[in-house]
């Protein structure tokens, strides 16, 4: 399926640093002057779940495959941007192709990198780029809606439903509010997402912090954090300098160099992690001798097209779905046990899969 976080902030606040500490290439170039990186660049990330390792031991399976989500380093954005400022139009259309925002705000101090603005101010950073995102939105609706309305006028049934829809997000934007503030029904949530706004889409704010405030961040990030609380948006405090650092070491050296920095584990899995949840994903597992493996599914789906993501015949001749719960799985220490036990039932069409369900499926072909 391929679910898509792009990483976005103003120019050299370390996204790229951060992108390639997460794909562990050089391949997005990163270097102390602003716009080094201009063709946005992608990297496919293993999402990690200590509860594979569990699954595989009982299993005894051969090899474990982690989930996989994508990061987009996309080039950074200034002032004016929705105005065809410095690359404009170029990042906002990048940006619109993302399913979630990674927003890198700088904050730590160094002299020798460059603020753009010449300070540091994490949430007039966050202000700078969430106007520009909520002008591209805005102008983009305006446009729009003149169509719909008349569409609307001839008593077309899309329209109908859009046009209030696209007065919601325009009320909003107007009183310079971002579009996930909207208050939705459930059966109005597709729709509204169908308008592909930009601020609609849920944000995660990556405080980069010098190495000191790794773990628990500093003054700049709480703020960041604050915000995040208030907007109904995520935040994590991480190092990119030290993120890059980590990432080249063999992983025998990772925990050690970690320790001896006082972290528990490296930001990056912490960052995946609040990326996989920020997308609303969640995680089922097939298990067996060959091997333990993690599936990505969005929230709420119904066990055929879970079966499909592993492949379209599965989902085509489903039958039904042995499950049996994470919970239950490591517990009974496996598949034969949790039946014995009675916890292994079968699902049909209509069950919605949970997180962390050990599936087997049953299809015709
Ligand atoms: N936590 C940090 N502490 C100190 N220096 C850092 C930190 N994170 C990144 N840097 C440095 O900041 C500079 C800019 O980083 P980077 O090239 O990743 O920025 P960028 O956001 O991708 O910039 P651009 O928008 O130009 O693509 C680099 O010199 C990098 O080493
Ligand atoms: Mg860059």
């Amino acid at each position: 399926m391929g679910f898509k976080c792009g990483i976005v902030g103003l120019p050299n606040v370390g996204k790229s640093t951060l992108f390639n500490a997460l794909t562990k290439t050089a391949a997005a170039q990163a270097a102390n002057y602003p716009f080094c990186t201009i063709e946005p660049n992608t990297g496919d990330v293993a999402v990690p779940d200590p509860r594979l390792s569990e699954i595989a031991g009982i299993a005894t399976s051969k090899e474990i495959i982690p989930t996989r989500i994508t990061f987009v380093d996309i080039a950074g954005l200034v002032r004016g941007a929705a105005s065809g400022e410095g690359l404009g139009n170029q990042f906002l259309a990048n940006i619109r192709e993302v399913d979630a925002i990674v927003h890198v705000v700088r904050c730590f101090e160094d002299e020798d990198i460059t603020h753009v603005d010449g300070k540091i101010d994490p949430l007039a950073d966050i202000d700078t780029i969430e106007t520009e995102l909520m002008l591209s939105d805005l102008e983009s609706l305006e446009k729009r809606v003149v169509a719909m309305r008349k569409k609307a006028s001839g008593k077309d049934k899309e329209a109908l439903q859009m046009v209030p829809l696209m007065e919601k997000a325009l009320g909003l934007l107007q009183d310079g509010k971002p579009a996930r503030l909207a208050e939705l029904t459930p059966e109005e949530e597709k729709p509204f997402q169908g308008l592909s706004l930009l601020t609609s889409k849920p944000i995660l704010y990556v405080c980069n912090v010098e190495e000191d405030a790794a773990g628990e961040g500093n003054g700049y990030s709480a703020k960041v954090f604050d915000h995040a609380k208030a907007t109904g948006a995520r935040a994590v405090a991480i190092s990119a300098a030290i993120e890059a650092e980590v990432a080249v070491l063999p992983l025998e050296e990772q925990a050690e160099f970690l320790e001896t920095l006082g972290l528990e584990e490296a930001g990056l899995d912490r960052l995946i992690r609040e990326g996989y949840a920020l997308l609303g994903l969640v995680t089922y597992f097939t298990a067996g001798p060959k091997e333990t493996r993690a599936w990505t599914i969005t929230q709420g789906t119904k066990a055929p097209q879970a079966a499909g993501v592993i492949h379209t015949d599965f989902e085509r001749g489903f039958i039904r779905a042995q499950t049996i719960a994470y919970n239950d799985y490591v517990t009974l220490k496996g598949e034969t046990a949790a039946k014995e036990a009675g916890k292994a039932r079968d699902e049909g069409k209509e069950y919605v899969v949970q997180d962390g369900d050990v599936l087997l499926f049953k299809f015709n072909t």
